[in-house]
């Protein structure tokens, strides 16, 4: 069978998405997943995503990560499934769709190529020792350092994602470097169980733990880099809740063809 794909990246978290309204695509088989999401033997991709009809919604986003395994939330997946659905002529310039962690509101540009994504509310941080740890979606740990442009990511992510707490579970672990004017934020994914470009729900974890950690409240807007671009988180923080969580940034159709699986 040959499916139609689509390869959409956002900040260079790159994703296959796939128009699944027809139900055509069986997810069932988790290796072609992986397959397809493999840089040598597939297209190559962060994660696979498929667009489905949703009696409540505009669509439902149902996303998997390169292992082939479901993932929790995606960040900038679920950007790049708005510019999908803006390039499908589903939506115009607003939607609410359904995600894995519940419904969400995006806007995107008229060139559709810009999606300010709002994220869950979140109420509960927690520390390992120096780090943070929190759920934006997906789980996240956040260290703060120094001298991140030469660290070792992928070692250092990786030990922490398969140390004792998170083995079985897994997490995502965020590095951040207060630069200034800016944060950079380099993320060991779990699920892809590499280093991405960037990481939605990680750079969103990241900003609210810098403002939880100095207590800044009201409305925050924090610029970050990553290794594939900028992003930009704004929230609502009242000192316990942090709330009108946007997760802002570009997400843009690289190529799309067909496949036979
Ligand atoms: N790249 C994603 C995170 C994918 C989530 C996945 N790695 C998991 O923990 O299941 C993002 O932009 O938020």
């Amino acid at each position: 069978m040959s499916i139609q794909f689509f390869k959409y990246q956002g900040a260079g978290n790159d994703f296959i998405l796939i128009d699944n309204r027809g139900l055509s695509f069986k997810d069932t088989d988790n290796k072609i997943v992986h397959k397809l999401c493999d840089r040598r033997f597939g297209i190559g991709g962060d994660g696979f995503m498929l667009l489905q009809n949703h009696p409540d919604f505009d669509f439902e986003m149902r996303y998997f990560n390169a292992d082939g395994n479901p993932g929790s939330m995606c960040g900038n997946g679920g950007r790049c499934i708005v510019a999908f659905a803006k390039h499908l002529g589903i939506i115009d310039s607003e939607t609410n769709f359904l995600a894995v962690d519940g419904p969400h509101y995006a806007k995107i540009s008229d060139e559709g190529n810009w999606v300010d994504l709002q994220m869950i509310d979140i109420d509960t941080i927690s520390k390992d020792g120096e780090a943070y740890v929190l759920n934006t979606g997906s789980p996240h740990y956040v260290a703060q350092m120094q001298g991140l442009e030469s660290y070792d990511v992928y070692h250092n992510g990786k030990e922490i994602r398969n140390n004792e707490t998170y083995r079985s579970e897994g997490i995502n672990v965020n590095f951040v470097e207060d630069q200034g004017d800016h944060l950079f934020v380099r993320t060991f994914e779990r699920g892809v169980e590499d280093e991405t470009y960037a990481c939605g729900t990680g750079v969103t974890a990241v900003a609210l733990s810098m403002a939880y950690r100095k207590g800044q409240t009201g409305h925050v807007e924090t610029p970050v880099k990553v290794l594939g671009g900028n992003l930009n988180i704004k929230f609502d923080y009242d000192g316990s809740r942090f709330t009108q969580v946007f997760l802002c940034g570009p997400a843009e159709k690289v190529f799309e063809g067909k496949i036979s699986i």
